[in-house]
């Protein structure tokens, strides 16, 4: 891999995570070049803003497709559901080759393995932090603990973009099993984020003493789908950090609840429908979660499978 001042990184679509990743990227590091893989393919620049309480920021950064340099960094902040079309669109560009880099970050885990990619260098970013966005911006509500680790195990040569990304947006933890870190992070949003829908209510509601049976049930039942692919999660612990995070982030509407509220697609078959698909095939009952999925899936513009 080439040295930063050399490096072109390209960030996919303007979402929130996108434009936090990128504005604190160029913060860092000006010089950086950086594009946008944008749906609207007859522009030619955008813009990326970010605000947090006390400051603002705007960037205009050029479009990839009137770029067309091969990129040796692609950061993919996308919803679950949007993750396939992508890979897929990756697989086709000039620009994304085997030697390039994909970093991939999104909630939820897929039922169906992920279409195979020609780059080499895939790792998954995990964060807990809260980024909304709006037609004028994105806007940091809080900076939490981030984790990169690989997606296989014929990583080469990544300490370079791990390190400039550590700068952005540290803390930045490298580990070699991010898997574990997805799963963990799992459980917490199936254990919230569609009992904020159905309950229709901030996070720290789910605090008060009726939720605890049902968090308690959906934690467990998940705790049983991570225990067969090798996570051992203690049910009475991640009760716990569930409710640490109700307490840090009480006033949040979750994303889910956002999601429907703004009647768009929901992460549900990704989150609880995933649990849900996962114990089918392997036998084991998840009735609290499989509810869950099919009441935020009626409320929604989901449909259940
Ligand atoms: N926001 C947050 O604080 C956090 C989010 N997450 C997770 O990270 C993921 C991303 O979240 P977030 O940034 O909030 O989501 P957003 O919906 O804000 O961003 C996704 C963006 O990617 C764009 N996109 C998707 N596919 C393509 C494509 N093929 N070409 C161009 N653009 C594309 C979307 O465009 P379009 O709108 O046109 O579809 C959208 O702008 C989700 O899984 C979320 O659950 C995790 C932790 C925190
Ligand atoms: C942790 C939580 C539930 C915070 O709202 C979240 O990640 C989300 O809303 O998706």
């Amino acid at each position: 891999m080439t040295d930063n001042a050399t490096q072109h990184w390209v960030m996919v679509g303007c979402g929130a995570l996108a434009q936090w990743l990128g504005c604190s990227l160029i913060r860092r590091q000006p010089t950086l070049s950086l594009s946008v893989l944008h749906r609207q393919q007859r522009l030619r620049s955008c813009n990326y803003r970010l605000s947090t309480n006390n400051s603002e920021m705007t960037i205009e950064l050029p479009t990839q497709h009137h770029d067309d340099r091969v990129a040796d960094v692609v950061i993919a902040a996308v919803k679950a559901y949007q993750v396939s079309s992508l890979l897929r669109q990756l697989n086709q560009a000039p620009w994304f080759t085997d030697k390039t880099h994909l970093i991939l970050s999104f909630n939820g885990m897929h039922s169906e393995p992920l279409t195979p990619l020609v780059s080499v260098n895939q790792q998954f970013l995990v964060t807990t932090s809260g980024v909304t966005r709006d037609h004028q911006g994105a806007h940091l509500h809080g900076i939490g603990q981030s984790w990169l680790g690989p997606m296989a195990t014929n990583n080469v040569d990544v300490d370079n973009v791990f390190d400039t990304l550590a700068e952005a947006i540290a803390p930045l933890q490298g580990v070699d099993d991010i898997e574990q870190i997805r799963w963990q992070k799992l459980l917490i949003n199936c254990a919230i984020n569609a009992l904020t829908v159905v309950a229709d209510c901030v996070n720290g509601e789910l605090l008060k003493a009726p939720y605890q049976a049902t968090l308690h049930a959906l934690l467990s039942e998940a705790c049983d789908i991570a225990a067969q692919h090798g996570y051992h999660f203690d049910v009475e612990q991640s009760l716990q950090q569930t409710q640490q995070v109700l307490s840090q982030t009480a006033a949040n509407s979750s994303s889910m609840r956002q999601d429907v509220l703004a009647a768009r697609p929901t992460e549900i078959d990704y989150l609880n429908g995933f649990i849900t698909k996962r114990g089918r095939q392997l036998g084991i009952v998840t009735p609290v979660n499989e509810r869950l999925w099919q009441q935020v899936s009626a409320i929604s513009c989901d449909h259940p499978q």
